[in-house]
């Protein structure tokens, strides 16, 4: 689906993009990184809307520096900032952006209709865009990116702005879009939890350079942790320093919680168990009903990006970027 080779953007400033080298398979793909890593600069290079410094890019097999206009006709783009005109309807404009990439009147009309129900706009779509709620103009910039029938889209933070049930809707919609279509995906984020949900690989940029592209499946197993909060008892008084030693002699690695992806503060009662599979959760089970400890909880805990890579000696990045601090997701 796309293909980079060392491609590099910079700015008088800044380095936007860093020799990134990465393959893109068709699926649904994650790009991960935190505000500034390059997500958006890499978007526009993909869709020949501006030129890379140095190295070479492919979308569908076409060359982003010389086949821009054959891309874009294949490719939908849903960008990252509000772009809508706010005195037309939903439908008056998905029929415009239709009618630019190149179909028929009445095609566009019935694609607009099919899109826009598609992606959960019913009535709505009849009233100007300037009085929508935030998720419904994500769903419109949605609708305008699909309704072309292209092969990829590429979104840009498609759950910006949006509240938990929102993000959910528009995950299930982006995973629909493979599933129900057979479009090729690539979605950014800054948050890597919720792209683990939803994608099948993912491509994890830090500063403008590659740090990981591997399947979900790979990373997720690499980066489970389970948080685990007991009570102390008059046996054991504290009882999270006697768990942690308990699950010690069982194998497993316990560490306190650092400051948590959801801003939870640190904590020396939450102790972090690393996932090595199915029957770590037994284990610690076993290991608190032992001690006859109350397991106060026992949750799947989400990692911040820099959470990962601070512990991630053998990543991808080969220029030994020692700065996993800065992919601190917001
Ligand atoms: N036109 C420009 N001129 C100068 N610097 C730019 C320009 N566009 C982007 N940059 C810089 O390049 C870096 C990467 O920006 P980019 O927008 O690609 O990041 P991002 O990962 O998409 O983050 P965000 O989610 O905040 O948009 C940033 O430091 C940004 O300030």
């Amino acid at each position: 689906m796309i293909a980079t080779e060392s491609l590099s953007k910079r700015f008088p400033r800044v380095t936007a993009l860093d020799r990134l080298s990465v393959d893109i398979t068709p699926g649904v793909t994650g790009l991960v990184g935190a505000n500034g890593a390059g997500k958006s600069t890499l978007i526009k290079i993909l869709l020949g809307l501006s030129p890379a410094s140095e190295g070479r890019a492919a979308v569908l097999g076409l060359d982003v520096a010389t086949e821009g206009s054959a891309i874009r006709e294949s490719v939908g783009y849903m960008p990252e900032h509000d772009c809508l005109p706010p005195d037309v309807s939903a439908t008056e404009f998905v029929v415009h952006m239709a009618r630019m990439s190149g179909l028929p009147p009445s095609a566009a009309r019935e694609r607009t209709a099919d899109t826009l129900r598609h992606v959960g706009l019913y009535e709505e779509r009849y009233r100007p865009i300037g009085g929508y709620s935030t998720g419904m103009k994500q769903r419109v910039k949605l609708a305008q990116a699909l309704v072309h029938d292209p092969k990829l889209v590429l979104l840009d933070e498609p759950t910006n702005g949006l509240d938990p049930v929102g993000r959910d809707d528009m995950l299930g919609l982006i995973r629909r879009i493979h599933t129900d279509f057979g479009i090729s995906v690539l979605v950014t984020s800054h948050l890597l939890g919720e792209l683990e949900r939803t994608c099948d690989h993912v491509v994890v940029i830090d500063g403008g350079k590659l740090l990981r592209s591997s399947s979900t499946s790979d990373f997720t197993q690499a980066t489970a942790s389970l948080a685990v909060e007991v009570t102390d008892t008059d046996e054991h008084p504290d009882g999270t320093a006697a768990l942690r030693a308990a699950l010690d002699r069982a194998g497993l690695t316990a560490s306190p919680a650092r400051r948590g992806a959801d801003g939870a503060p640190a904590s020396d009662h939450l102790l972090l168990v690393d996932v090595e599979g199915e029957e770590t959760y037994d284990a610690v089970r076993d290991a608190i009903a032992g001690l006859g400890l109350g397991l106060v909880r026992m949750e799947q805990r989400r990692h911040r990006i820099a959470e990962i890579f601070s512990s991630d000696s053998d990543g991808s990045d080969s220029e030994g970027n020692g700065n996993g601090g800065a992919v601190d997701a917001v």
